[in-house]
């Protein structure tokens, strides 16, 4: 098994990261860092307008910058973007630095929770049910690629999905020495 890093929660948009991520932190008695938000900060902009300045390239090489940055040490939380798991080097990085829980979520169930989001450029358009498809399609792999843990959240909410998930860690991720 690998040694313990950081605990890092990748999937879909949607799939609860952020929303999972601070019930879970609240739990472990860690901080949430939430890789979309710590962007947003550094760059004094949002993700919306961060994608319509500088197209969805510019936000990656952001995106890229502030996850290595986060998973340098060691104990960090770190719920990641929907897209994150894109990049090559991302991916290499996160199967390095973290114990990665992969979240999966249907796309009904991504417009249901999206229906009045308009936070996220990718779904700024009326199509979003198969532009969710075909990011699905194709992430599914790379979201798999990474993970350690794969934690299925459907039906449960958020409160009693980090209740569960905490269970599931402290017999994997912090058991290998993680400090929590
Ligand atoms: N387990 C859940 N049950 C019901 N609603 C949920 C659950 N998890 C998240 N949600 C809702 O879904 C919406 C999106 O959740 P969240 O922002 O956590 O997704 P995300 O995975 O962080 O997405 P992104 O990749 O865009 O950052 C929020 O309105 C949140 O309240
Ligand atoms: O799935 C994606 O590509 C994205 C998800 C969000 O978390 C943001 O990072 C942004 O809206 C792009
Ligand atoms: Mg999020």
């Amino acid at each position: 098994m690998k040694p313990a890093a950081n605990l890092v929660l990748v999937g879909p948009m949607g799939a609860g990261k952020t929303t999972l991520g601070h019930a879970l932190a609240e739990r472990l008695g860690l901080h949430l860092h939430d890789l979309d938000r710590a962007v947003e900060l550094a760059a004094g902009a949002s993700v919306a307008d961060l994608f319509a300045r500088e197209g969805e390239a510019g936000f990656r090489t952001r995106e890229k910058a502030k996850l290595a940055e986060l998973l340098a040490g060691d104990g960090a939380l770190v719920a990641t973007g929907g897209g994150a798991v894109l990049d090559a080097d991302n991916r290499r990085i996160l199967r390095a630095r973290g114990f990665v829980v992969y979240l999966p979520v249907d796309v009904a169930t991504q417009l249901a929770r999206l229906a009045g989001d308009h936070t996220r450029p990718l779904l700024a358009r009326p199509d979003r049910e198969q532009v969710l498809q075909d990011l699905a399609a194709l992430r599914t792999p790379l979201y798999r690629e990474v993970a350690d843990l794969v934690f299925d959240t459907t039906g449960l909410a958020a409160e009693d999905a980090a209740a569960q998930l905490a269970d599931r860690l402290a017999t994997q991720w912090m058991r290998q020495g993680a400090t929590a």
